[in-house]
């Protein structure tokens, strides 16, 4: 996977050179390019943003650059008929869930709009996103750590990124439910004991027990997750959660 950011703090995207992403790209499954947009900033000030027509706070971000720099990104994949598919990470985009995470997981080209002020000229989101897409009911500073957040979540999903493919089926979220609680040694901590069920070798009854405790975990933390597997269970007809 080619990954292109646009941003205007490049270095706020190093913690792609660490851990899991910095080992994909190590590896090569993950190509990761990073683009300052005030290179393509048409005046000797490089400037990249300007006030807002009708009034109100703080800045909007020019046209002009972003459109430069998309058509020139967009255009390295002219020769071989390659087109990125567009991110723009936004408040006011779609909410970003696991499922979306799989669907960038298989698009081999993306490029990220990281805004910062109060956004980006409408005319360039109109023209050039193929997606908004938001992390959160909050608001950043900027999409530059959303677009760590999105990146994240898709380079896990990877083939040959994380070790055990069952962490990566066994998520939180991929089945529809919050994961269930993990325990490791000691068997007893303080007053604490691990769950026997854990410790029995029974796995049929293990896989009963984490069943369970994601139901209730879900149902306690995340209703609307349930109300949403009823919905698609009556939708194709079988039992739900
Ligand atoms: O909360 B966010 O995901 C987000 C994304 C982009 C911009 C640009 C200015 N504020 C932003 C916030």
């Amino acid at each position: 996977m080619r990954v292109d950011i646009v941003t205007i703090f490049p270095d706020y995207l190093s913690p792609l050179e660490l851990s899991l992403v910095g080992r994909a790209r190590a590896r090569g499954i993950l190509d990761v390019h990073l683009h300052d947009l005030r290179q393509w900033a048409d005046d000797v000030h490089r400037s990249v943003d300007d006030a807002p027509y009708g009034g109100g706070p703080g800045m909007v971000m020019r046209p002009q650059p972003w459109w430069a720099a998309l058509t020139e990104i967009r255009a390295l994949g002219a020769a071989d008929g390659r087109r990125p598919r567009i991110v723009v990470p936004t408040p006011v985009g779609r909410p970003f869930t696991q499922a979306y995470a799989a669907d960038l997981a298989d698009v081999p080209w993306l490029v990220f709009c990281c805004g910062r002020y109060e956004g980006i000229d409408a005319r360039v989101i109109d023209e050039w996103a193929d997606d908004e897409i938001s992390i959160g009911d909050y608001v950043l500073a900027g999409g530059e750590v959303a677009t760590l957040v999105i990146l994240e979540a898709v380079t896990r999903l990877l083939p040959g990124v994380v070790g055990n493919a069952e962490s990566v089926t066994d998520d939180s979220f991929t089945d529809g439910l919050l994961e269930a609680p993990v325990y490791t040694r000691p068997a007893v901590w303080g007053d604490r004991e691990v769950p026997a069920v854990l410790r029995s070798g029974d796995h049929a009854a293990i896989g009963r027990w984490r069943r369970a405790e994601a139901l209730r975990r879900t149902a306690q933390r995340r209703p609307d997750l349930l109300a949403r597997q009823d919905q698609a269970a009556a939708d194709d007809g079988s039992g739900g959660a």
